[in-house]
C-alpha cells in the first residue's frame, strides 16, 4: 500500500510521501530562504515545523539546522540526522497523525502552494567536480573529438575521469544563461573563430550532494561511501562545443563548461531512492582495491530531456536515458575524489558526467544525438543541430519501469506501487539580444554563415 497523507496528493504527483525531497525557497511573499520538503503540491516549511519543536528525535531536538538559510548544516549531520528527520515528517504528514493534520494555523503557516514560493539553490557550493562515467558518451566524445581509433582511452577503465568544475556558475533552474562568446575550433587553416558560441549544447546529467565530508589527508573508504552522499539532482551542464573543442587540450574543459550549470531544485535524498537501486554494469578490469567495493549499486531512474523551440507550442523529446547506464557508481566517484586525501565537504556538487545510453536514441547531449551537427534532429519538423534562441530545455527524471508491452508502469516494492519523480530542471530559453552587432573580431566566414546574430541563451521557470 501507498503511504497516505492528509496533504491533497494527485496520483501523478511528482511529490509522493515515499519521495520527501528536500530543497531551499523563500516565500513569494516574503521572508528569508528556509529549508523545505516536497509533498504534492506544497512546500513544507521545515523552519516552521522546527520552531513549533516537532522535530522532537534525539539528533534533531535542539538542533538550528532547519533554521539556516541553506541545508549545508543539515546534510553534514550525517544519516542518522536524516533518517530521524524523514521519519518526523513523514509521520507528521500522514492521514493517521493528528499533530499537523488537526493545527490549521501551522498548517497554514507551514504548507504553501508550490507556486507561491522562489526555489533556490539547496546548498552553498563550495565545489563541483564532473565526472565522465558513461561509457557510452566517453566513446561518442571520442569519436566526434579524437577520431575512431581507439576512442576511449586506457585510463578510463581504472578509474572515474572528472575535471574540476566551476561553482559560482552553478544556478537554480529558471535563472538566465547567457550564450558565452569564446575562440571556436578553427576550420583547416583558418584562424580560430570568436564570437558567440555556434554550438551550444546541454548535457543530461544527474549530481550528488555530498553529505559530511572528510578531513583533509584521510580519504573515504568506497564502503562507507554512501554515507557521504546525502542526495541526487538533475543537472544541466550547459556546453558551448566549438569552444570545448579547441581549448581542451592538454588540461580538459575550460570555459567552454564553466558559463553555467543548471540543478534541478529538489534533492531527492538516497533514502527514498533504495526501492529503485540496481545491479551496476560489470567492471573490467576489476578496479583496484580501493575503488572494489562489496556492494555496487546504481539507481533505476529513467531521464527525458525535451526541447521546446521559440514560438512552438510544445516540447519534443530529444532522448530518453537512464542513470543506470553509468558505468563507475556514485561511491566510487566519491571514492576516488578522495583517495588522494582531498576534503569534501558539506554541500558539494558531484556530476555524473553525461548519461548516455547504448541507442542513438539515449545520448545525453545534442553532440551525439546529431553527431556533432551532421545529422540535425528534427524538432516538430523543424532541422536542428545545436540549442538556437528561444529553445526550452527541459530535463524530467522519473523511477518506473517498462512493462512487456512498452507501457509505462509504476515500480512495484513490497506490494507498494509508488512512483518518484525528480521534477523539472533546466528549463532553458534562448532569445536573440536586441544588438544584432557582430562581436569585434568575429571571423568572417563562420559568421555569415550563421548570420549576423547576437545570441543568448536564457533559462526560464
Ligand atoms: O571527450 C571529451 O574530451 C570531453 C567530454 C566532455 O564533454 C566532458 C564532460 O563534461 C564530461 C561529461 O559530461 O561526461
Ligand atoms: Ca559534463
Ligand atoms: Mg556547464
Amino acid at each position: 500500500m501507498a503511504l497516505k497523507s492528509f496533504v491533497d496528493i494527485h496520483s501523478d504527483s511528482h511529490f509522493p510521501l515515499e519521495n520527501l525531497p528536500y530543497g531551499v525557497f523563500k516565500p513569494n511573499h516574503g521572508g528569508e530562504a528556509r529549508p523545505g520538503v516536497a509533498i504534492g503540491n506544497y512546500v513544507l516549511d521545515l523552519s516552521e515545523i522546527a520552531s513549533a519543536g516537532l522535530f522532537n528525535g534525539p539528533i534533531l531536538m535542539n538542533s538550528d539546522c532547519f533554521l539556516q538559510p541553506s541545508l549545508n548544516k543539515f546534510v553534514g549531520m550525517g544519516r542518522p540526522a536524516w533518517k530521524e528527520a524523514r521519519k518526523t515528517i513523514q509521520k507528521l504528514l500522514s492521514s493517521d497523525e493528528p499533530t499537523l493534520r488537526d493545527n490549521a494555523s501551522l498548517r497554514e503557516k507551514s504548507l504553501l502552494p508550490m507556486d507561491k514560493v522562489q526555489m533556490l539553490l539547496p546548498t552553498v557550493i563550495g565545489d563541483y567536480t564532473d565526472f565522465f562515467t558513461s561509457m557510452h558518451h566517453t566513446k561518442n566524445c571520442g569519436t566526434i573529438f579524437r577520431g575512431p581509433v581507439n576512442p576511449i582511452l586506457p585510463n578510463w577503465f581504472h578509474l572515474p575521469v572528472a575535471y574540476h568544475g566551476r561553482a559560482s556558475s552553478v544556478v537554480i533552474s529558471g535563472t538566465d544563461i547567457i550564450r558565452p562568446r569564446g575562440q571556436g575550433h578553427p576550420i583547416g587553416d583558418s584562424p580560430p573563430y570568436f564570437g558567440p558560441s555556434l554550438k551550444l549544447d546541454f548535457e543530461l546529467e544527474m549530481a550528488t550532494i555530498v553529505g559530511p565530508g572528510n578531513e583533509l589527508g584521510k580519504s573515504v573508504d568506497v564502503n562507507e561511501a554512501a554515507d557521504h552522499i546525502f542526495g541526487l539532482l538533475l543537472m544541466n551542464d550547459w556546453s558551448a562545443r566549438d569552444i570545448q573543442a579547441w581549448e581542451y587540450v592538454p588540461l580538459g574543459p575550460f570555459l567552454g563548461k564553466s558559463f553555467g550549470t543548471t540543478l534541478s531544485p529538489w534533492i531527492v535524498t538516497l533514502d527514498a531512492l533504495e526501492p529503485f537501486a540496481c545491479e551496476a554494469p560489470k567492471q573490467d578490469p576489476h578496479p583496484l582495491p580501493y575503488l572494489d567495493e562489496k556492494i555496487s549499486k546504481n539507481y533505476d531512474i529513467s531521464l527525458e530531456v525535451r526541447i521546446k523551440p521559440a514560438g512552438q507550442e510544445n516540447s519534443t523529446v530529444v532522448t530518453r536515458s537512464n542513470l543506470k547506464h553509468i558505468y563507475w557508481t556514485l561511491t566510487q566517484q566519491l571514492a576516488h575524489h578522495t583517495i588522494n586525501g582531498c576534503n569534501l565537504r558539506p554541500g558539494d556538487l558531484l556530476g555524473t558526467g553525461t548519461i548516455s545510453g547504448p541507442d542513438p536514441e539515449s545520448f545525453g547531449c545534442l553532440l551525439e544525438l546529431t553527431w556533432n551537427g551532421q545529422k540535425p534532429l528534427s524538432l516538430n519538423g523543424s532541422p536542428r543541430k545545436f540549442l538556437e534562441d528561444g529553445d526550452e530545455v527541459i530535463f524530467t527524471g522519473c523511477c518506473k519501469v517498462s512493462s512487456p508491452t512498452g507501457k509505462l508502469e509504476m515500480l512495484k516494492i513490497d506490494g507498494t506501487n509508488h512512483v518518484i519523480r525528480l521534477g523539472c530542471s533546466a528549463l532553458g530559453m534562448v532569445t536573440t539580444s536586441g544588438s544584432g552587432h557582430a562581436p569585434e573580431r568575429l571571423s568572417q566566414h563562420r559568421f555569415e554563415e550563421h548570420g549576423a546574430i547576437s545570441l543568448s541563451l536564457q533559462l526560464l521557470s
